[in-house]
C-alpha cells in the first residue's frame, strides 16, 4: 500500500546539530523513512494529505541521541556492584554475574536497556557484549538501531569466540531493516594478547568492520600495562596498525607522551564515559585537548552497573561539567558542543552517517522535547540549556526511528514494559542469590 508519510506541524524549535541556527515555528515531513522536508509552519500543508500527523506544540525537535559506548544487558547489574574501582569491580563482582547469566538473561537484560534506552531519547547504541544474537532480537522487535558486537576476552573466547564473533558481525550486520549494523570488539589490550588483537586487525580490514575496544581506561591499568610491555596500550597497539581500521575507542582517559599524536593521526573515534569514568574513579578524560585536536568525541553511557542508568541527557550535563571544574574554566564545553557529541559525533563513531542530523534526505531518527514538563523547568530563556543544565530524560515526549514512531507521550510502543521490568527482577535475584 502506499505510504503517505507523517506531519510533524508546530514544532517550537529545531535544533538541526550540524549548525548552531535555530529554526523557530516549522513543520517537518517524514516520507519513507527520512526527512523529506523542514519548513514555516506558513507554508504547512492539510493533514489529510498524511497517514499519520504530531502536533509538536510546545515541544523542541532534536536528532535522535547516539549512545556510543554500552553493555545493554547489565542493567541486571544495577546496583548491585557500587563503588569499588574497575579491577575490583570487574574481578569480584561482574565477571562472576556474568558466568552466571544465561542467554534468555541476556535477551532480558537488553531488553531493559534499549526499554530505557528508547524513552530517554536514544535512537542508536553501541552495544559490546555476549551472546549477542539474543540482543539483536531485542533490537529488532523495539524499533531502535544499534551498532553490535561480541564482546572477546581472550583467556575465555579464545580462537573459537574469535571465530564467532566474526560470523555474528558478518551474519547480522545490515539486518532488522538496516538498524543492525556490527562489529568487532575485543575487550581491551590488557585482556587480549598481541597475537590475538593483531588477528582482529586482520580480519577486520579483510571484511570491512569496524573495531570497539576498551582503551586506557585507568590509571593503574597504563601503569601495568607499561611494566609488562615497556610503551603504553595506545603505542602498542599502534605497533601493529590496529588503528588503520575504523576504531570505537571507549573511555581514553590515561594518556602517555606521544599518544594524542597516534589518535589524531589515525582518526580514532573516542566514546567519552563521564559518569561510569567518574563513579569508578578512573579519572577525567582530556576530552578539551581530544576536541582542540579535531579528534571526535562521542558520549556513551558505559553499562549500567557503572553509571547506575541510560541517561544521555545528564551523561552530557556531567561532561560538561567535569571539563569545567578540571580546568577552572566554564566557558568549556557549551550546549551546542554537547548536542554535536550526542547526535553527529555519535553517527561518525558509529558509521552512521545518515542519521545524527536534521536535514532534508537524512534518516528520520528524530526526538521531541517537551517544554511543558515538569522535569524542563521554567523559565525558558533558552531551551538547549533547560535541556541539558536543568532536565533530565523525563522530558522525552516522542521518537522516531527509520521514520516509526516508537515512542509516543512518553509511552514505549514496540515492547511489552511490564514483562521487561518482572523478568529483569526475577533474573537479576536468581544470579546474585546464587552467589551470596
Ligand atoms: C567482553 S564483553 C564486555 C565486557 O566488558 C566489561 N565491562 C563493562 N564495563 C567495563 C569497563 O568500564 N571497563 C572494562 N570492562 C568493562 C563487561 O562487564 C564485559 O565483561
Ligand atoms: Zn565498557
Amino acid at each position: 500500500m502506499f505510504e503517505l508519510g507523517i506531519l510533524i506541524k508546530n514544532i517550537l524549535e529545531i535544533y538541526p546539530a550540524d549548525k548552531a541556527e535555530v529554526l523557530k515555528d516549522q513543520y517537518l515531513i517524514i516520507e519513507d523513512k527520512k526527512i523529506k522536508k523542514i519548513a514555516s509552519m506558513e507554508s504547512c500543508p492539510s493533514e489529510k494529505e498524511f497517514s499519520e500527523q504530531i502536533d509538536a506544540e510546545g515541544k523542541i525537535l532534536l536528532p535522535g541521541l547516539i549512545n556510543t559506548h554500552t553493555h545493554s544487558a547489565m542493567t541486571l547489574m544495577r546496583g548491585y556492584a557500587d563503588d569499588m574501582p574497575l579491577q575490583k569491580w570487574l574481578q569480584n563482582k561482574i565477571w562472576p554475574f556474568e558466568a552466571k547469566l544465561s542467554e534468555d538473561d541476556i535477551y532480558w537484560g537488553t531488553a531493559l536497556g534499549v526499554l530505557e534506552m528508547l524513552k530517554s531519547g536514544t535512537t542508536a547504541f553501541a552495544d559490546m557484549y555476549f551472546a549477542m544474537d539474543r540482543a539483536a532480537e531485542v533490537v529488532a522487535k523495539s524499533g531502535i538501531r544499534a551498532v553490535l558486537a561480541e564482546g572477546l576476552i581472550e583467556a575465555n573466547d579464545g580462537e573459537e569466540g574469535l571465530e564467532n564473533s566474526l560470523n555474528f558481525a558478518l551474519e547480522y550486520n545490515n539486518t532488522a531493516e538496516g538498524r543492525i549494523t556490527t562489529m568487532l570488539a575485543p575487550h581491551a589490550p590488557y585482556t587480549c594478547s598481541r597475537a590475538y588483537l593483531a588477528k582482529i586487525t586482520e580480519l577486520a580490514a579483510d571484511n570491512n568492520l569496524a573495531v570497539h575496544i576498551h582503551l586506557s581506561e585507568t590509571k593503574a591499568e597504563v601503569e601495568d600495562f607499561i611494566n609488562k610491555h615497556s610503551v603504553s596500550p595506545i603505542k602498542f597497539l599502534d605497533e601493529f596498525n590496529f588503528f588503520e581500521n575504523h576504531i570505537l575507542a571507549a573511555h581514553v582517559v590515561h594518556l602517555e607522551p606521544g599518544d594524542l599524536k597516534i589518535l589524531k593521526n589515525d582518526n580514532v573515534n573516542i566514546a567519552h564515559n563521564p559518569v561510569s569514568n567518574a563513579k569508578l574513579g578512573s579519572g577525567i578524560a582530556p576530552i578539551i585537548d581530544y576536541l582542540a585536536a579535531d579528534i571526535n568525541v562521542s558520549l556513551g553511557t558505559d553499562g549500567v552497573s557503572s553509571n547506575n542508568n541510560l541517561d544521555l541527557i545528564t551523561e552530557a550535563r556531567m561532561a560538561a561539567y567535569l571539563q569545567k571544574v578540571n580546568n577552572y574554566d566554564p566557558s568549556l564545553i557549551d550546549t551546542q558542543q554537547l548536542l554535536k557529541m550526542l547526535t553527529i559525533n555519535g553517527a561518525q563513531t558509529l558509521n552512521l552517517s545518515q542519521t545524527g542530523m536534521i536535514k532534508e534526505g537524512k534518516k528520520a531518527d528524530l526526538i521531541l522535547i517537551d517544554t511543558q514538563s515538569n522535569s524542563f523547568s521554567y523559565p525558558h530563556h533558552n531551551n538547549l540549556s533547560n535541556l541539558f543544565y536543568a532536565a533530565d530524560s523525563r522530558v522525552v515526549d516522542t521518537v522516531i526511528i527509520d521514520g516509526k514512531i516508537i515512542v509516543e507521550a512518553g509511552e514505549i510502543k514496540t515492547l511489552d514494559q511490564e514483562k521487561i521490568y518482572y523478568e529483569a527482577e526475577k533474573r537479576a535475584k536468581r544470579i546474585a542469590d546464587k552467589l551470596k
